[in-house]
């Protein structure tokens, strides 16, 4: 490609060359785009923008040539039209304030990458950007659904939902990150797409506990049903909406998650249900484990909306050690020994599940001016 039709391209920018950040820089170049990397090591910038590689992270990649990288945020940032962050959600806050000064003068939307909750504040990852950049909220939006970096870096066709809470502003992101193997769809449903990402992370380091136990597919399919139930009472509970964890960002990011040996959260359950201690297990991931910061935050932020979740519980006792890896099982649910009925704790899988979704729809249908906000849409 002659420079020319290089510099015709969009200019987006990626923050953070780790295995997300550098596959969603493929995404984005292979949909057309230029894109500049930055990364936090010298080295690693050095090895994208010379050698198309980041063999520390994709190993046996090879990334597109309109894909160029520097360990300067200010070169990375100038002119892109769109920015993309995808760095460990507890250093993104100190990140975004060198970021700020940059991107003062534009309103290019913000899209988040990242699954973790600030442990410190509990806030979600859109409202720490919102915070630090002092931006319109409506200039911000999340990507998340099952997303395992290494499947989509090897070209496997994958979907995924950008969500924010201004259609116009998910439907720019999502027109740009998509190509002929990854498909982005749309909603405004910001919580229940961020939360899913977050939630799901915290099951699938349930399952690695039990698998690392030895346990079968009863017990981790139980884990992830009752799992999706916690996800959805707790998301719901903070204003999401509940068809959004039944979609990409929920049950097909749970799936996906609890399923794949590429899971790094599943891989660190997997350690310490073969007895390793937490300390040992955070020394051996050399890559980042969302679930394994947001399981306090999380289960604060529970108890101040009377959420039930007795797995990420029990996940915390798993981490803390004071609760053997093989007593995960019994308590799948609850420690009340009255019998329960198979609902989530709104409701909606019970007999008012029907009326209390319609309502909800009824709802959405009235902020959104007559458009329904959930649901992954094209
Ligand atoms: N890897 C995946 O499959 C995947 C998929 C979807 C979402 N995510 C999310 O993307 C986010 C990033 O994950 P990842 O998989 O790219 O992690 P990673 O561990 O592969 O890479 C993290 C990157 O951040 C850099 N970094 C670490 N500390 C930093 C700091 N203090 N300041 C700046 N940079 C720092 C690292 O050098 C590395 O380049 C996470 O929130 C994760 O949940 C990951
Ligand atoms: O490797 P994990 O556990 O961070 O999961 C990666 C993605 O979030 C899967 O969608």
């Amino acid at each position: 490609m002659s420079r020319r039709q290089e510099s015709s391209r969009p200019r987006v920018a990626v923050v953070g060359a780790g295995s997300w950040g550098t596959t969603f820089g493929k995404v984005l170049a292979d949909g057309g785009a230029h894109v500049t990397m930055w990364a936090r090591r010298p080295e690693l910038a050095g090895e994208i923008q010379e050698g198309k590689r980041n063999s520390e992270y994709l190993p046996g990649i090879n990334l597109p040539r309109d894909m160029h990288a520097t360990h300067h945020l200010s070169e990375a940032l100038e002119g892109a039209e769109q920015v993309y962050l995808s760095i460990p959600s507890q250093a993104v806050r100190q990140n975004l304030k060198a970021v700020r000064p940059l991107i003062s003068k534009t309103d290019a939307p913000i899209v988040s990458l990242m699954k973790g909750v600030e442990r410190r504040t509990g806030l979600r990852m859109s409202q720490v950007i919102e915070q630090e950049l002092g931006c319109d909220p409506a200039r911000i939006a999340v990507a998340s659904g099952p997303n395992l970096a290494l499947e989509i870096a090897r070209e496997q066709p994958t979907a995924a939902v950008i969500a924010s809470i201004s259609q116009e502003t998910a439907e720019a992101v999502a027109r740009r990150a998509r190509n002929a193997y990854f498909r982005t769809f749309v909603n405004t449903d910001v919580i229940g797409t961020e939360f899913g990402g977050v939630l799901k992370n915290l099951i699938a380091v349930a399952i690695g506990i039990v698998d690392g136990v030895g346990y079968g597919e009863n017990t981790k399919a139980s884990i992830i049903t009752r799992g999706l139930v916690e996800m959805t009472d707790f998301a719901v509970a903070f204003g999401a909406q509940p068809e959004t964890l039944q979609g990409l960002a929920g049950l097909g990011d749970l799936i996906a998650t609890c399923q794949s040996p590429l899971s790094r959260n599943n891989t660190a359950g997997r350690l310490l249900g073969q007895g390793y201690r937490f300390d040992d297990v955070v020394k051996q991931m050399n890559q980042t484990a969302e679930g394994l910061a947001s399981v306090a935050p999380i289960l604060q932020l529970a108890r101040e909306v009377g959420v039930q979740m007795p797995i990420v519980e029990q996940v915390k006792m798993v981490l803390d050690g004071t609760m053997n890896p093989r007593d995960i099982a019994p308590h799948l649910t609850t420690d009340d020994d009255t019998p329960q009925g198979e609902r989530t704790q709104n409701g909606q899988a019970g007999g008012g599940g029907a009326l209390w979704r319609s309502i909800q729809r009824a709802l959405d249908q009235f902020r959104n001016g007559g458009r329904g906000a959930a649901g992954d849409r094209p």
